[in-house]
């Protein structure tokens, strides 16, 4: 498995080796031994998968706060998105920074984000499918969005002329200014 830092630190980039043959290719696309011979020790309690219709879509900027905020550990399972991070832990030396990376069904990128950081991403084909592990369960209660177009964020989603397709959720996050987060930076 690769494995690339990120200006973030406890973000990173992974990328599970592929195995092809005339068939096509076979993966690992997650392995507890890989990841803890690697330092990786997060215990995967929930599976997520949702499909997006329309490029565009953007879903988030999403996290959960304490005590049930999730680490999640994410991957395309069909088209590709535009994967956003951003650091919230109040006195990180990168707060509110972010970083992006394309993730496709053909590059079988991962990005494993830790607690502590908001979490998003923009479809760039139709009918993409995400795929992602989280260290704790849904919890609404905790539930926490910042809007995707923060300014104080200044994401590059590389929309082009596309309309972003948010939910009625999303298109009502409040910014990063308006913003009291629930995490704070250990060192
Ligand atoms: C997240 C979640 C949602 N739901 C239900 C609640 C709603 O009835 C429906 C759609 O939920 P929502 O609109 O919050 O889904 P997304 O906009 O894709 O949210 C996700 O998008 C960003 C990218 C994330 O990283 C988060 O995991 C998550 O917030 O699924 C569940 O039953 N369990 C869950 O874990």
């Amino acid at each position: 498995m690769q494995i690339e830092k990120t200006k973030l630190d406890g973000v990173f980039v992974l990328t599970p080796k592929r195995f092809g043959d005339a068939r096509g290719f076979f993966s690992e696309s997650w392995s507890r031994r890989a990841m803890a011979e690697q330092g990786f020790d997060y215990d995967w309690v929930q599976d997520n998968h949702s499909l997006s219709m329309q490029a565009g879509t953007v879903r988030g900027l999403h996290f959960q706060s304490p005590p049930h905020a999730q680490a999640k550990l994410v991957r395309c399972g069909r088209g590709a998105f535009f994967d956003v991070v951003v650091d919230i832990r109040r006195g990180a030396p990168t707060y509110g920074q972010w970083i992006g990376e394309e993730l496709s069904f053909e590059n079988g990128k991962q990005i494993l984000v830790p607690t502590g950081f908001l979490h998003g991403f923009a479809t760039r084909v139709p009918g993409t499918e995400i795929i992602y592990k989280c260290s704790d369960y849904y919890a609404p209660d905790c539930d926490g969005a910042v809007r995707f177009d923060c300014p104080e964020i200044g994401i590059n989603w590389g929309l082009g002329d596309l309309e972003p397709v948010l939910s009625e959720k999303d298109a009502a996050a409040t910014g990063l200014a308006d913003f009291d987060s629930p995490f704070v930076y250990e060192g």
